[in-house]
């Protein structure tokens, strides 16, 4: 099978994501759900495993890489949002399935599996937001970094557990983090497991907005909701616009965040030829448009 464009690894790193998703879909419960919104261009990504604090099992492992593979393909996408079920983001992978995949092998081919997939989450022609609510442990930190930006409630809590578990993050978190935050702050939160509350949050830059809570008559089902609407609002910012030229701006950040100057040059290069003198750009000359 030929590497997807966006991936990390290749049979040539001894990748095969049939045996590894194989091995996974063993390990089942819970889901992750993708809602797209076809009018606005935004989809939502849920990740739902409440009896489990939204923690990864295998089978939730197999279904982020196909909700990615889904959004690969969406011409009309422009942002996402990424949250967890019932108040809390994810406590991270099942320990269950941890404990029983916990061979050397098997965590090898786990860490190139995940890491493949949020690595490519990350890439999406897509402006993301990871919404944080409650808990954000261990791999669940991790996926908080696969996003563009990270919006948290008052109750929030990123926490990099890894170390309290005898390990460093395996889905490409602690690369992330460094280009996030630096690397003096990522050994902090690394090193130390620290619990990362939306003051530390903003202040590391981490976090990139606080979403204070909203007067809301009832129960917090419809707290939860006002959270969604508050991060689809703040995300629309960013999402204004044809979802060409939406999913331009974000292929120029992720050349430009990734690759060698003269290469990241280049690739904005391909980039701009497929906006310039398009109709957006063609509407936007006719009207003469004024930047005041
Ligand atoms: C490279 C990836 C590395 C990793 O992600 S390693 C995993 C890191 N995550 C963890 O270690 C989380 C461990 N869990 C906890 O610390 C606590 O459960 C947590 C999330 C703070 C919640 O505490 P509480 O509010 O007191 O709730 P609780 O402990 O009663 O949890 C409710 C039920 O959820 C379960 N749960 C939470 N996190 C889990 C996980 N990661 N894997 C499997 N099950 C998990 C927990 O066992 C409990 O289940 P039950 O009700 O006892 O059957």
């Amino acid at each position: 099978m030929l590497p997807r464009q966006n991936s990390v690894y290749s049979a040539s790193h001894g990748f095969q994501p049939e045996e590894i998703k194989e091995k996974l879909s063993a390990f089942p419960g819970g889901s992750v759900d993708l809602l797209k919104q076809e009018e606005s261009g935004l989809a939502v990504l849920t990740i739902n495993n409440p009896s489990r604090m939204n923690a990864f099992s295998g089978s939730m492992m197999v279904e982020l890489e196909e909700r990615v593979a889904q959004l690969e393909t969406w011409t009309q996408g422009k942002g996402l949002i990424v949250r967890g079920v019932s108040g809390t983001f994810c406590s991270g992978s099942d320990l269950n399935a941890v404990r029983a995949i916990s061979n050397p092998q098997d965590g090898m081919k786990m860490c190139m599996f995940m890491q493949d997939a949020l690595t490519r989450l990350l890439r999406l022609p897509l402006v993301s937001v990871a919404l944080v609510e409650g808990r954000a442990l261990g791999g669940g930190a991790e996926l908080t970094t696969a996003c563009d930006f990270r919006l948290v409630t008052r109750d929030s809590v990123i926490q990099f557990v890894h170390k309290h578990m005898g390990l460093v993050p395996g889905w490409g978190g602690a690369a992330r983090l460094v280009h996030i935050v630096g690397g003096r702050h990522a050994l902090r939160l690394l090193g130390g497991a620290l619990k990362v509350d939306p003051e530390l949050g903003l202040q590391m830059g981490l976090a990139d907005g606080l979403l204070e809570e909203e007067e809301v008559p009832d129960a917090a089902g419809a707290e939860r909701d006002a959270a969604l609407r508050q991060a689809e609002d703040w995300l629309s910012s960013y999402t204004k616009g044809p979802a060409q030229v939406v999913q331009a701006t974000k292929r120029v950040v992720v050349s430009g965040r990734e690759l060698p100057l003269t290469e990241a040059l280049r690739a904005e290069k391909e980039v701009f030829g497929t906006v310039w003198g398009g109709p957006a750009n063609l509407r936007a000359l006719a009207s003469k448009t004024k930047h005041k």
